[in-house]
């Protein structure tokens, strides 16, 4: 019954169009096996909490709140920990008080957690010393490990993913409405990290925020909205074949939503027209995002609205702008303007990661901390000349003690990045640079109108 209100909705006519960085799976049989199963699981978040964040969306749109996003570039089966988990988490609270509290304004918080596992590459395959294997894709697809077995694509992961994304999303629950995140705790979430000058800045908002709630509970007030967090999760809807299989109907409405996140991702190597991901988001209703690099077009911005947002719904389409900080300030203009002049209703997100990665003399892949900030800027500059509204960031970001991300100011340098470099595939900024981050956007953003 289900399955066929599905395809009645749809959710197959991707099938007929060509669907970019997919694995080549081996074993035929086994995938089948691994998404029959996941047709049948629990749906991973309710369609209506999607709604609700669609309206969030919205009211960013408008300038009426701010959206951060942020989490790993690619989430890694083992470090599914508590503690990993946690800390993002943590990070995510923090960054939001210093852009709440600083700029005055809501702000919407998305995990890029519990389902960020699919990576999209510049090449199938990796060398290393000679030897050529194919190209690591994310935990859901093949392991990181550098031999021949560990790189094939196994459908068993798609299963891993999705319990490893359910236990994710219950603790991100159970921190958030448990206790964890009550506003009354944000003294103690700086608690345990090396001196330094971030950390002495939120220390001290922290205070303010202190005394502020202590006045409150003096006066009489009610607290209820301070003791619970509300976050959505997100990931790159990459992977069709898992996409496909947790899509739903949702039974109030009778309309299919994509169970596997609040809010899915095309990426910027995916989001051609007439390709299987946009013919696919196109039939699902959670709210949807499109990355836009520096070869978009205003005409590219407006034809994926008519495709994604024909009815002009608002928070439903949200562009993420990741055009490199030598870029945005001349690629960007023209494409927010002809989005502004047809009137048609989109959020505008910043991502100043992709756009501003290079290989540094020693090797590693990295971003450097004042290009990122430089984006971030050129973002509002653009929107501020427009009139229109920068309606958030997003970001890749651990809240770990990683050296990834070139500077900051723990100063890291090309020698720096060998201490603690571990992601898998794009450089996260650490704990102690999202919070620097976080202070200078709430700078902007408090200009912002
Ligand atoms: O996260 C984004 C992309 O998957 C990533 O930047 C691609 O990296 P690659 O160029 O190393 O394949
Ligand atoms: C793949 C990613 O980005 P983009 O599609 O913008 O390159 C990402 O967000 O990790
Ligand atoms: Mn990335």
């Amino acid at each position: 019954m289900t399955e066929a209100a599905l395809q009645a909705a749809g959710v197959d006519s991707y099938l007929a169009c060509e669907a970019k960085q997919q694995p080549a799976w081996p074993d035929q049989d086994a995938l089948e096996r691994a998404t029959a199963r996941l047709r049948e699981v629990p749906p991973l978040v309710f369609a209506g909490e999607a709604d609700v964040l669609r309206g969030h969306l919205a009211a960013a749109g408008r300038g009426e709140a701010f959206v951060l996003q942020g989490g790993d570039c690619a989430e890694i089966f083992a470090e599914a920990t508590a503690d990993r988990i946690r800390n993002k988490i943590k990070t995510i609270l923090q960054m939001a008080v210093v852009l709440t509290y600083g700029a005055s304004t809501p702000v919407i918080k998305i995990g890029r957690m519990a389902g960020q596992y699919a990576k999209p590459r510049s090449s199938d395959t990796e060398t290393r010393d000679g030897v050529t294997l194919p190209a690591y894709r994310g935990d859901i697809v093949n392991s990181f490990a550098f031999t021949e077995e560990a790189r094939v694509p196994n459908p068993d992961r798609l299963l891993d993913a999705y319990h490893v994304s359910a236990s994710t999303l219950n603790l991100i629950r159970a921190f958030t409405t448990g206790g964890f995140a009550d506003l009354r705790r944000v003294h103690q979430w700086n608690k345990g990290f090396a001196a330094n000058p971030a950390y002495a800045r939120y220390d001290q908002m922290a205070g303010e925020i202190d005394r502020a709630v202590r006045f409150m509970a003096a006066a009489g007030g009610e607290f209820d909205a301070l003791r619970t967090v509300e976050m959505f999760s997100s990931h790159e809807a990459l992977l069709l074949d898992y996409e496909r299989a947790l899509t739903r109907i949702d039974s109030r409405s009778g309309l299919p939503y994509d169970c596997s996140a609040h809010l899915l991702w095309i990426g910027e190597r995916t989001r051609e027209l007439d390709g299987a991901h946009v013919e696919f988001m196109s039939r699902i209703h959670n709210p949807i995002a499109v990355k836009l690099g520096p070869t978009s077009t205003a005409a590219d911005a407006l034809a994926l609205s008519e495709r994604l947002n024909p009815n002009g719904i608002e928070g439903r389409l949200t562009f993420v702008a990741r055009m490199g900080a030598d870029k945005v300030r001349d690629v960007l203009p023209g494409i927010v303007e002809g989005v502004r002049d047809s009137g048609v209703p989109v959020t505008w997100l910043t991502d100043p990661m992709h756009g501003n990665t290079f290989t540094s003399e020693s090797g590693f892949k990295t971003r450097s901390f004042d290009t990122i900030l430089d984006e971030v800027a050129g973002f509002f500059e653009v929107h501020r000349a427009l009139g229109t509204v920068p309606g958030g960031l997003h970001v890749e970001l651990t809240g770990d003690d990683v050296t990834e991300v070139l500077g900051g100011t723990e100063e890291i340098d090309d020698e720096g990045l060998a201490f603690r470099y571990e992601t898998k595939v794009d450089p996260r900024l650490n704990h102690q640079q999202s919070l620097e981050m976080a202070f200078l956007v709430a700078e902007l953003l408090s200009a912002r109108s």
